[in-house]
């Protein structure tokens, strides 16, 4: 089977709210898939019913060909997942706590060792073994709860804002490791977010707002089809930049000798600016963001202003 997740027509009503409303979308084996969105979308909601961890109001959920609802034990050994909010406890070492795993998960005595070994390597823990989780920062707590999903060798891998709250460079460490994960152990993973920068290393992006996938695609196919990308130049021949522009039937919006120019294809553009190249004094070029896609599409900024 090519697809790892498949969710058909899937609704989930807290009482009378609708918070995910008839969602279907497919994740492809050893991809990583993204659900963009503000607050309140519906994100955590779809997760944690991928999980197990909620129960759907209707629709169909599968995971690797098991149905999230009927077959809950077999989707859980096949899943490794980390919340949003820590769960590791506090009062353990680093080890203990992915001890208490291993055992929750039946992995057998002889094997435990070696497990804990290999998932601290992998996010470069191996020092921090024997610490309390309570003495770590916030970026290390969020790699040994990684270490931990891991444990299992899950198929699976969900992670519900992994780096929000964290910093730039912890960020960065925390997404080094998602993508290792992906190449080099073929794992699925499926992760929420509400960082444009984030959804870009996607190959698979589902934006979504007020419980609906507003549209579906590679980052790179959702900025071709919802933005354009601007250039800003500084001419010195303004009069003769302005006839070039509306003779090619361009969007542009001029001030004084400074032009904001909107355009589909970067080579096109750059053939037509041809004969105003020796007048070009400053030129910049803005590609279309992800944040774009969401502001064509809703209106509104995905950052909620
Ligand atoms: N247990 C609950 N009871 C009632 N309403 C809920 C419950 N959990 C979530 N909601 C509502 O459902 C909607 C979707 O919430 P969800 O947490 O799935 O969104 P989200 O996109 O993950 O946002 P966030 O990034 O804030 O977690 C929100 O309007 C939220 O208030």
């Amino acid at each position: 089977m090519e697809n790892m997740i498949v969710v058909k027509d899937f609704v989930k009503k807290y009482g009378d709210y609708t918070a995910v409303d008839h969602v279907s979308f497919e994740v492809e084996r050893g991809s990583i898939f993204a659900f963009l969105g503000p607050n309140g979308a519906g994100k955590s909601t779809t997760i944690n019913t991928l999980c197990t961890i909620f129960e759907k109001t209707s629709g169909t959920l599968l995971v690797d060909g098991k149905d999230v609802s009927t077959q809950k034990d077999d989707v859980r050994h096949l899943i490794g997942v980390v919340f949003q909010e820590s769960t590791l406890d506090q009062k353990m070492t680093v080890e203990e706590n992915l001890r208490m795993h291993c055992h929750f998960y039946g992995l057998p005595r002889s094997v435990i060792a070696e497990r804990i070994h290999f998932v601290l390597e992998i996010v470069d823990l191996m020092d921090w073994k024997k610490a309390m989780a309570s003495s770590l920062s916030g970026g290390m707590k969020r790699r040994v709860e990684i270490a931990r999903s891991l444990l299992h060798f899950p198929k699976v891998l969900f992670l519900d804002e992994p780096t929000t709250g964290l910093d730039p460079k912890t960020r960065a460490k925390i997404w080094e490791y998602i993508t290792k994960l992906q190449k080099e152990k073929k794992i699925t993973v499926f992760l929420t977010t509400h960082y444009m920068d984030e959804a870009e290393i996607c190959n698979k992006v589902a934006v979504m707002d007020h419980g609906k996938i507003i549209a579906i695609d590679s980052p790179y196919a959702l900025k071709r089809r919802y933005t354009k990308d601007k250039a800003h130049i500084k001419s010195a021949d303004a009069p003769s930049l302005e006839t070039l522009l509306k003779r090619h039937r361009l969007t542009f919006k001029r001030e004084e000798d400074h032009f904001f120019i909107e355009f589909d294809e970067l080579e096109n553009f750059l053939k037509t600016l041809t004969e105003h190249q020796p007048y070009i004094t400053d030129l910049e070029i803005k590609k279309g963001t992800l944040n774009d896609v969401f502001l064509e599409i809703t209106g509104r900024d995905i950052r909620g202003d």
